[in-house]
């Protein structure tokens, strides 16, 4: 990535973030519910297996209205930061022990060989700092999902990747790098943006 690439990247963010910041608590509540009937409601939202979702920090939409809703063959799990600065996922239940990791947010406290590898997910939902309609999509900058998530540039679906985020955080365009992964899906209160590519 060029240096200027990288500026421009740090700035959007600054810009995305504190605009999800501003937006009111009443809206904030109002658009979970509604996230929660988009992601329930799309084309290849799974009805069974281990679906990720993650802790809302930074003021990002929450998913816990989804996660009540999610069909009962469905388990829900969080992201716990790897050694080797990947994710892997655990099953968590309200109630359920947590850790803060590095960066302050909520992980469950389970001993390494429980946690579950990405390939193992039918689908993750994942924070968005920033997307387009294309479902280019820009995340806090660590590259945790893109490490974890490479594979999905050779391979299909499952897992499903699905970015949500708040109408406010769309831009008219990103430029993608290299090891970008971009999403199948985006989805927002208002809006659920299919971006699979369709096979030539
Ligand atoms: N809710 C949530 N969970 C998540 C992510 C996320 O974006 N949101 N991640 C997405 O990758 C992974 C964790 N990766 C992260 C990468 C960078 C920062 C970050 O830059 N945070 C601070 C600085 C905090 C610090 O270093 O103490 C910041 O807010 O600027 C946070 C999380 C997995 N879990
Ligand atoms: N497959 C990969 N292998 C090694 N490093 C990677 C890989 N994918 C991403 N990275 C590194 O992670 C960083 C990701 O930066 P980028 O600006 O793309 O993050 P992002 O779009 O916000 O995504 P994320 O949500 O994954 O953090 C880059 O510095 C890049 O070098």
């Amino acid at each position: 990535m060029t240096v200027d690439l990288a500026a421009e990247r740090r700035q959007l963010r600054s810009v995305l973030r504190d605009r999800r910041r501003a937006l009111p608590a009443a809206t904030r509540i109002a658009a979970a519910e509604q996230l929660a009937t988009r992601l329930l409601a799309m084309p290849f939202a799974p009805t069974h297996g281990y679906v990720a979702g993650y802790w809302a920090m930074d003021a990002e939409i929450a998913l816990h209205a989804w996660q009540l809703k999610l069909p009962r063959d469905c388990v829900y799990c969080l992201p716990v930061l790897g050694d080797d600065e990947r994710l892997r996922f655990a099953p968590w239940r309200p109630g359920d022990a947590l850790v803060s990791n590095r960066f302050g947010i909520p992980e469950p406290d389970v001993s390494p060989s429980s946690l579950l590898e990405p390939s193992h997910l039918a689908m993750a939902v994942m924070p968005l700092v920033g997307f387009d309609a294309a479902g280019q999509r820009l995340g806090m900058g660590g590259g945790w999902y893109d490490r974890t998530f490479a594979f999905r540039q050779e391979r299909p679906a499952p897992p499903y990747l699905v970015g949500a985020a708040f109408d406010v955080q769309q831009v008219d365009a990103l430029t993608g790098a290299a090891w970008d992964v971009a999403v199948d899906a985006v989805c927002t209160e208002t809006t659920f943006i299919d971006c699979r590519k369709v096979p030539a």
